[in-house]
């Protein structure tokens, strides 16, 4: 297991330009209630690629991180595609009851914590449930490995930790133990919706910068869904751009200031900067696009 000092800066963009794909998506359409909301969407995600999903409230992003998941049972929604592969593998293949298991090979992180963390059971119980099964003889050596992923997240005093419930742990803390035990079963793929929206601005930079780290150190693909275009541009190398349940452009993180969609230039002018802090109001989306010249 890599720690994160071992691994690449986490602002270090990945050097290399088409990675093999991981995840292929092909005419991914989610409907609910018979109502089409994400529209036939095609992207792949490299090895160890990070990958943002932006755009705003209600353009698809969590349906997306959802449907990926299995988080999107039958009686809540109809997930079809042409293509939804993991490694080569179907995630459509596996059967109905199955879902909203978690998928082989995916973990997945939420904005709280406390909603997906076992409110009742001890940090400790929980970690090592996930943990790889067959790796370690005794209890005391899984015990020995869920402290190691706890001081992998940054937590100093991990044997607290381990015998607390979520509850008595801050929300900072809450957001390290869900990323430890997201790692822990060694995924290929890690999906994080909106990890850092509940958290103060340095913490979600040190959130990002924790995860991403980690996240490629251990070999795995990151998506990340975020409504803060900067932590997009900072720690992602390729950015998605929905609006009204479709892709509308995807874009290198570097090339973002070159991005031609009128959407995703209107999501860049309301990036609040140093100097727009000097304004009364930030800009809005709708006022930007008024103002943006049709593509
Ligand atoms: N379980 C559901 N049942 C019915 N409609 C849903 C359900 N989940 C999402 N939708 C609808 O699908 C569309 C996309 O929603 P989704 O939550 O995926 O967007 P989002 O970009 O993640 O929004 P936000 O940023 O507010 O979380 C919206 O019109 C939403 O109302």
């Amino acid at each position: 297991m890599t720690t994160l000092t071992d691994s690449v800066a986490p602002e270090t963009k990945s050097t290399h330009e088409a990675p093999s794909p991981v995840l292929e998506v092909v005419d991914l359409t989610i409907r609910y209630g018979g109502v089409e909301k994400i529209h036939p969407t095609s992207f792949t995600i490299g090895t160890r690629e990070r990958v943002a999903i932006v755009g705003e409230s209600g353009s698809g992003k969590s349906s997306i991180a959802n449907a990926l998941g299995g988080f999107i049972p039958p009686g809540v929604g109809e997930v079809a595609a042409t293509t939804m592969s993991l490694s080569g593998r179907s995630l459509l293949d596996l059967p109905a009851k199955r879902i909203p298991d978690r998928r082989q090979g995916i973990s997945m992180i939420f904005q709280d914590a406390m909603s997906s963390l076992d409110p009742i059971w001890s940090v400790g119980s929980q970690l090592m449930a996930v943990l790889p099964k067959g790796r370690y003889g005794s209890r005391k050596e899984r015990a020995a490995a869920a402290e190691e992923r706890l001081e992998q997240v940054g937590i100093v005093d991990p044997r607290r930790v381990m015998s607390s419930v979520p509850g008595q742990l801050s929300g900072g803390m809450r957001q390290r133990v869900m990323m430890a035990i997201a790692l822990a079963s060694e995924p290929e793929l890690l999906i994080a919706d909106e990890p850092t929206s509940a958290l103060d601005a340095s913490l979600a930079v040190s959130v990002m910068e924790l995860m991403t780290g980690l996240t490629v150190a251990n070999g795995a693909s990151l998506v990340f869904i975020t409504h803060d275009i900067a932590l997009a541009r900072r720690f992602a190398d390729k950015v998605l751009v929905m609006q009204k349940g479709e892709v509308v452009e995807t874009v290198a993180a570097r090339d973002l200031d070159h991005a031609r969609h009128p959407y995703t230039r209107g999501l860049l002018q309301c990036m609040p900067t140093l100097s727009s802090a000097q304004l009364d109001r930030l800009p809005t989306l709708d006022t930007v696009m008024t103002e943006e010249p049709a593509a």
